[in-house]
């Protein structure tokens, strides 16, 4: 396999490309001068992509390698590939679903933790000095933590990695709801509702698990926001356009939303400078959801796994298309 030809696109983790180099002619994108020029060198070579949940596959880079077989993904999301044009010129596509499942749902506990109980602002707080001169205090204000424990948690989208986060919230005694396209009938113990508006009117805090579709761009609207409430906490770990970004900012600014845990954002590495400067109530995280050492290395073993299932003419391992 050492002489067929892998392009990975940018440098995604040290392991995955030295896993991928022992097996395959590893083509780096980014080191070339000129880009096109590259492509244009090796678009008869090039069989296989290796990609990832930001950079996906872009319409210019699979319009450019003719030869191409197969995109593997080292993400469980696919929004940035378009899967039916690949279906469309017979090109296989893999992810890395269930090896992160766990880690994205401790995240999504993680964030609303640490907006409930203000970890952030805690932290700051001991770290200053600050505890010594006096009470928990931001200017004048006693600042009071919220609990999480018994609250009712709704969750948009009970896929792999919402059943997860809804089994962790469980375990703090939550009550549990949920949205998506249809019911599961194996969750009738949580409560499902067919609205969004209604889950987050019914849930003191709202998890957007969901995939990032034509069907849930901006499923989280200002009517969505409004309806969770001043009270409420949103938190996403799914992608950053599932949320109405200047419509979560503006609720958060104007008091309408309580808070927010947000591991992804509509224009990412860009944050909004106002969920910036709201550090009482907004914790912000780096899209790190599946970012420990275990989970992303048993996602580069899928994504080299999915590459040689393909080229020794095997099933796909976890095949999109
Ligand atoms: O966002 C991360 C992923 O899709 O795996």
């Amino acid at each position: 396999m050492e002489s067929i030809a892998v392009l990975m696109t940018k440098p995604i983790y040290s392991y995955l490309q030295a896993e991928l180099e022992k097996r395959f002619k590893v083509l780096k994108l980014w080191e070339a001068q000129d880009g096109s020029r590259f492509l244009e060198d090796h678009n008869q070579i090039i069989r296989a992509v290796v990609s990832d949940g930001g950079t996906g596959l872009s319409p210019e880079l699979m319009a450019a390698l003719p030869k191409l077989e197969i995109v593997s993904s080292f993400s469980v999301g696919m929004d940035k590939i378009d899967l039916g044009k690949c279906k469309e010129k017979g090109i296989r596509v893999s992810n890395t679903p269930d090896v992160l499942t766990d880690d994205v749902a401790d995240l999504a506990i993680g964030l609303t933790l640490a907006v409930l109980r203000k970890l952030p602002a805690s932290d700051r707080y001991v770290r200053s000095g600050m505890w010594k001169k006096g009470e928990f205090k931001l200017g004048t204000k006693m600042l009071l933590y919220f609990q999480f424990s018994g609250k009712s948690v709704g969750i948009v989208g009970l896929g792999r990695i919402g059943q997860a986060i809804a089994t962790r919230a469980e375990g703090f005694g939550c009550k549990i709801s949920y949205h998506s396209r249809t019911p599961k009938p194996e969750s009738s113990n949580y409560t499902y509702y067919p609205s969004v508006v209604d889950l987050a009117a019914h849930s003191d805090i709202l998890v957007v698990a969901c995939a990032l579709t034509n069907e849930t761009r901006h499923i989280i609207n200002r009517e969505v926001i409004d309806a969770l409430g001043p009270r409420g906490v949103l938190v996403n770990i799914a992608r950053g356009a599932t949320v109405d970004e200047p419509e979560l900012v503006s609720a958060l600014v104007e008091g309408r939303l309580g808070g927010a845990g947000l591991d992804v954002f509509e224009n990412e590495p860009n944050v909004p400078e106002q969920l910036i400067e709201l550090d009482e109530k907004v914790v912000l995280a780096p899209h790190a959801g599946s970012g420990t050492e275990e989970t992303r290395k048993g996602m580069a073993d899928l994504v080299v796994g999915n590459l040689v299932a393909h080229f020794e003419g095997k099933e796909l391992l976890t095949p999109v298309v």
